[in-house]
């Protein structure tokens, strides 16, 4: 029953936002429900007293009833409006809110999902524009049923027939928002992706980094152009469902009316074409008024369930979480035929890896690009579920473990480091739910990643904003971010450490000092790093070269140059 659901939520948002204005609008909102019964009562009152009146004096109380009614309404009615404008506000605040909240808790592996995305677009979409705008049509349409209600009563004593017309008279309005509600929500299992792409597309005009690119390369046109196309076959698709609802409202307008004036017929002939009929003419375009609003609010609400519906989807994609953790020791990963296959793919991108690291080793994963590394990082991880094998720390597998828990024993650079242009303190404690790091830690995570030396250029140190959109922020280089990144990993000191290229974008001598730094403190930990440059896998315990999935060879760094197999054709030159 989407309508229900709705209405229930929207009125328990509101009253967790605000009770006493949620009370008061509905007590006004009652007290012009009454109205048009009230008016029809005194409009009968007023024809009969009409009827045998000499002077102005015979007339004057239901003439003043009814002119104190039509007075009252209007004001009462701006007042309800304006209190509701903070409620749809504050409902809208709260729905944007648990959006947020429930994307912090989706895996990668969800995000990844193209379904996923559209269904996240759809929701935040209904989130941000829709829903919080049907409070006041759910409270309209209290009211206006109380209406129709009062009104039905009324009539019913004048003529039982016009006030059960008035009552079928609904029935075409329902049934066309139902309809509606259908067809728009059809619209949106096509949209919702096509609105994701678009705000994709329009994040590369916008945001520093690629921004930069484009207008380097000339070609910020070529993608407003693709954010054009993707607005218009929005536009196109939305286009195609206006005949339909328009052929629907027509059709429920046509029929409403036609038992409206049914209704007006009936209630004549029933009052045998005495005075009182005046009055009851004035009841059934009261039940008009009140039946032609109902059914508009009615309309609104049966269709906002649609997007209500896609914001419940969204918010059921949310998954448990913990507090996050960073274990405090790992002694063993032990990794067993992991093997995966991407989407679409006819080869393995990774086959039956087999690995064990003991805390204290530092291990290489060597080979060409689209060998499989980072497949097997990511499976390692788990922000990737491989489809066979196993992968242990100390025995205990990931189903043994919530997601946080197991995620909580890794400090993971991946090659793709987020540039978080936050202050360097702020960027550096997202790796750490710890909130007593001290400023000494800081520095020596920034020291270890060779970062410090450029904060203590910066003029506020530690609370240096980083980007140079923000006001005061300065901007970074491509090493300096990944410093920072590196850093990240260092301060949460988590005891399995995986690093994909970890110092691609660092110089040669910042590489050697990081190098050297990681070697130094790799005994209270497990560590696994993908490189490509030669000197750096010298001190590894061992690599693993692999090739189209599966690893080739494995020993240390001489015994692999000596055999003469793959290791050496990719790093001989290097080597030399
Ligand atoms: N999300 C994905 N969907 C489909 N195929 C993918 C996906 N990610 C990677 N692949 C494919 O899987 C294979 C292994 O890719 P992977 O990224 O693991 O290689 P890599 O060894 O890390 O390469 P590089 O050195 O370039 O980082 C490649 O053939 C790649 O095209």
């Amino acid at each position: 029953m989407g309508i229900f659901a709705v209405g229930v939520w929207s009125i328990r948002q509101a009253w967790a936002a605000a009770p006493r204005r949620v009370a008061i609008t509905v007590v006004l909102a009652l007290l012009v429900a009454a109205v048009p019964s009230l008016q029809v009562v005194l409009m009968a009152q007023f024809v009969g007293a009409l009827t045998g009146a000499d002077s102005f004096g015979d007339v004057a109380a239901p003439f003043a009833g009814m002119v104190a009614l039509i007075a009252f309404t209007g004001p009462v009615e701006a007042i309800v409006g304006t209190l509701q404008w903070r409620l749809v506000d504050l409902i809208g605040l709260h729905a944007k809110q648990e959006v947020a909240a429930t994307l912090a808790t989706l895996p990668p592996t969800v995000l990844a999902d193209p379904e996923a995305s559209a269904q996240i677009e759809a929701g935040n979409k209904a989130a941000e524009d829709e829903i919080s705008f049907l409070y006041p049509h759910i409270l309209s349409l209290l009211q206006q049923t109380l209406s129709v209600i009062g009104v039905f009563v009324t009539l019913a004593a004048m003529s039982l027939p016009a006030a059960l017309l008035v009552l079928v008279s609904l029935a075409p309005m329902v049934l066309a928002s139902q309809r509606i509600a259908r067809i728009d929500s059809k619209m949106w299992d096509d949209v919702g992706k096509l609105y994701w792409r678009s705000r994709y597309l329009h994040q590369h005009l916008v945001t520093t980094t690629p921004s930069i690119e484009l207008t380097s390369l000339g070609a910020s046109g070529q993608i407003s152009a693709k954010v054009a196309d993707t607005i218009q076959r929005i536009t196109d698709r939305k286009a195609q469902t206006y005949l339909p609802i328009l052929a629907w409202r027509l059709l429920a307008g046509v029929s409403t009316s036609l038992l409206l004036g049914a209704a007006l017929a009936a209630l004549i002939v029933g009052v045998h074409y005495g005075p009182a009929a005046a009055g009851g003419v004035y009841g059934v375009m009261a039940a008009m008024g009140a039946v032609g609003g109902l059914g508009a609010n009615l309309g609104y609400v049966v269709e906002g369930s649609a997007p209500f519906e896609r914001y419940q989807i969204l918010l059921g994609l949310r998954r448990e979480t913990r507090e996050p953790v960073v274990a405090d020791t790992a002694d063993s990963l032990v990794v067993t035929g992991l093997t995966h296959t991407y989407e679409g793919k006819e080869e393995p991108a990774l086959r039956g890896l087999d690995l064990r690291i003991d805390r204290g080793s530092i291990v290489a994963f060597v080979g060409v690009n689209g060998a499989g590394k980072t497949t097997a990082i990511n499976a390692i991880v788990g922000t990737l579920d491989a489809q066979e094998g196993t992968v242990a720390i100390d025995g205990r597998s990931r189903a043994d473990m919530s997601f946080q828990e197991w995620v909580g024993h890794f400090g993971t650079l991946t090659q793709e480091f987020g540039r978080y242009e936050l202050t360097v303190r702020e960027s550096l404690l997202l790796g750490t739910p710890r909130t007593d790091v001290t400023d000494a830690e800081l520095w020596a995570a920034l020291e270890a990643a060779n970062a410090a030396g450029m904060v203590r250029g910066f003029e506020k140190g530690l609370d240096q904003q980083l980007g140079s959109q923000w006001d005061g922020g300065v901007g970074l280089s491509g090493g300096q971010w990944q410093r920072i990144s590196l850093a990240r990993i260092h301060l949460r000191s988590a005891p399995i450490w995986i690093l994909d290229e970890p110092t691609s974008a660092i110089d040669a001598e910042a590489e050697q000092e990081i190098f050297r730094e990681l070697q130094r403190s790799k005994a209270g930990r497990i560590t696994i790093v993908v490189s490509h440059r030669a000197w750096t896998l010298r001190g590894m315990d061992e690599i693993l070269v692999v090739d189209a999935g599966r690893v080739l060879e494995r020993g240390r760094y001489d015994e692999l140059l000596a055999r003469g197999g793959r290791f050496a054709e990719i790093f001989a030159e290097q080597a030399a």
